[in-house]
Order: structure tokens, then C-alpha cells, then sequence
């Protein structure tokens, strides 16, 4: 099966045709929308266990993407070992869609509390560890040779939000294979977290993700979204000119190393941004973010965190379409 990057995509999870509704009943609201496709919580009906099913469009503006969608259960096959990205259970078919269950993280959006009062925002040390866990699961991610293209508060779910819980990466409907021989040169992405060589339709690589990460982590810190400008246009010109606000105004009560760990992603050329392996070891990251004692600390590390982070591979492009 071929998708848009020419690469042959083969999954290993089997494809059901037995009605989704045999076996799950939907519950409550919606949990999200995109452009073709909807979140929906669902209930798994032999084990009473909330998963979410994210239902997929085939057909969109008249083109068949099924391609796509296999794209997006392979990445999330490749992933399946990390934590850190959100589990897939199973997956159905019918004439129109295909239906992606999911792993449910009860805990919602980390956007929400981005952009929460005081109270309820995320302290520098919340940050501290939230940011290591996106790294492990992009460490994950870039390993594989993928790349995931659209990282963001809207994408970085919590398993819970009060007490603050672990994250989860969702939404693979962008992610791209890497692949060092060709090019890819083309628009993705939500604007206030594109890195410039997509606004200059230069190669994207792993480092657009880093990019992302560094937008991220400022928002997560300040609540503010660093390029975001009145109109689309305001916000590529502050990306490609990298105008970013380091002010005290910004960070009052933020480490320095806090700011140095962002200046080290929010860099214009590619090959200059730090890698995941490179954050990971940044000293900011290295504060104990434990209630715990030590020993439980490495007790807990050992268990619930994956080996330490493996190294990603070099800058790489990824392949035209
Ligand atoms: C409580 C909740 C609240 N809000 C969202 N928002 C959301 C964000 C991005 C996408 C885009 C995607 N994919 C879908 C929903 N997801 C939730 N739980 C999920 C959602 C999921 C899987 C990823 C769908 N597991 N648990």
C-alpha cells in the first residue's frame, strides 16, 4: 500500500468489519473535531473499560486517503512501546470510514491549563517534567524515523490534570516517514507552531519537530504564544524573523536555564536546533521533579519511564510526495 510519501505502508494490526457498535457504546460529548475527522469517548462493552474512538474519513475533497490513515496506525504501531504516545487498541472499517480506538487520557488538553489563571497553571517544575516526557515519546518518534509535524498544546494530552498526571502525544494524521535520500517541501502544520523552513518551503526533519517543542515549552512556562500575531500573515513573519519576547516581563520567576533550554530550539536554521538527545541532557531538565525520595525516584523512574532516552538520529529530510 502506498501513501503520499510513496512508501509502502504495512500495519500489523488487524482491520475489523464487525460493526464498531457491537462492541463499544458511545458516551458523552464529542472530545474532539478536525477537518475529517471526530473524537468521540466510547466504552468498550465486555470490559467496561473508556477508550476513544477517533472516527476517519476514506474519501476527502473527492481523493481516497486510506493511505493516510494506515500511514497513521503504522506511526502508531512504531510507537507502541513508549508510554508516551497514546496507545492504539483496535481498529474497524466500514464503507466510509475507518475507526481508530483509542486509548482514552482522561485528563484532556494541556492547552487548557496553558491558558489557565495562576492557580491552575502549570508550575516551572510541572513543566520540567512534562517537557522530559514529550522528549522521551519524540525520542521514541525520531528512532523510528518518523516525524510528527503538528506538535502543540491542542496534541499533548494529560491521563489526568488534577492531580497533574502523565502525557500522551496524539494525532498522527501529519506524521511523515524520514528518509535521508529525497526532499519534501510542502505546507503542514498549525501556523503559531510551524518552524520557518515550512514558511520558507525548505526541507522539513526532525529538528521542525524541535522547533515545535521550543514554542511548546515557552507556552507551557509563560501562557503566551510566542509568534502569534494578529493575522496569519503577522504570525509567519515573526516565525521567519524569530521574534521572540525573552523579556522579564515574560519570564518573571522563570529560570535562566528555563530560557536558555527554548533559545536552544527557537533557532531559524535547522541544523543549529538542538536534537532530542541534546534536550534531554540540557541541565534544565536535569532538576529532580520528584515529591519523592530518591530512592523512590529511581524506583519509579525504573518503572513508569522508558531506558534512558535513546539517540536520535541526525538531522535527516524526509521524502517528497
Ligand atoms: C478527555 C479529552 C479531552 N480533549 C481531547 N482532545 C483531543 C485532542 C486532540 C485530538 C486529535 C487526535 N487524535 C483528539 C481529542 N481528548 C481527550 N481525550 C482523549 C483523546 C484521545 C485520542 C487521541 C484521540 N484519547 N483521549
Amino acid at each position: 500500500m502506498m501513501n503520499r510519501n510513496g512508501v509502502v505502508t504495512k500495519i500489523r494490526t488487524r482491520i475489523r468489519n464487525d460493526p464498531f457498535k457491537n462492541n463499544y457504546e458511545l458516551v458523552g460529548r464529542e472530545l474532539g473535531r478536525g477537518k475529517f475527522a471526530v473524537v468521540k469517548k466510547c466504552v468498550e462493552k465486555t470490559t467496561g473499560k473508556e477508550h476513544a474512538a477517533k472516527f476517519l474519513r476514506k474519501r476527502r475533497k473527492g481523493q481516497d486517503c486510506r493511505s493516510d490513515i494506515l500511514n497513521e496506525i503504522a506511526v502508531l504501531e512504531s510507537a507502541e512501546a513508549n508510554p508516551y504516545v497514546v496507545a492504539l487498541h483496535e481498529v474497524y472499517e466500514t464503507t466510509t470510514e475507518i475507526i481508530l480506538v483509542l486509548e482514552c487520557a482522561a485528563g484532556g488538553e494541556i492547552f487548557n491549563q496553558c491558558v489557565a489563571d495562576n492557580d491552575e497553571a502549570f508550575t516551572e517544575k510541572d513543566v520540567i517534567r512534562l517537557a522530559r516526557q514529550i522528549l522521551m515519546g519524540v525520542a521514541c518518534l525520531h528512532q523510528n524515523n518518523v516525524v510528527h509535524l503538528d506538535l502543540k498544546p491542542q496534541n499533548i494530552l494529560l491521563t489526568s490534570a488534577q492531580p497533574l498526571g502523565d502525557i500522551r502525544i496524539v494525532d498522527f494524521g501529519l506524521s511523515r516517514r524520514v528518509d535521508s535520500v529525497t526532499e519534501v517541501r510542502e505546507i503542514l502544520g498549525t501556523p503559531e507552531y510551524v518552524a520557518p523552513e515550512i514558511l520558507d518551503y525548505e526541507p522539513i526533519s526532525t529538528a521542525t519537530d524541535m522547533w515545535s517543542i521550543g514554542v511548546l515549552t515557552y507556552v507551557m512556562l509563560t501562557g503566551e504564544s510566542p509568534f502569534q500575531g494578529e493575522e496569519k500573515q503577522e504570525t509567519f513573519l515573526n516565525i521567519s524573523q524569530v521574534n521572540v519576547d525573552y523579556s522579564q516581563d515574560v519570564f518573571q520567576g522563570i529560570s535562566d536555564l528555563a530560557v536558555d533550554f527554548i533559545q536552544s530550539l527557537l533557532i531559524k536554521n535547522p541544523r543549529k536546533r538542538a536534537t532530542v538527545e541534546q534536550c534531554l541532557n540540557h541541565p534544565w531538565l536535569m532538576v529532580n521533579t520528584h515529591q519523592h525520595t530518591v530512592d523512590e525516584q529511581e524506583a519509579s523512574q525504573s518503572e513508569s519511564e522508558p531506558e534512558s532516552p535513546v539517540p536520535s538520529p541526525e538531522l535527516v529530510v524526509i521524502p517528497s510526495y
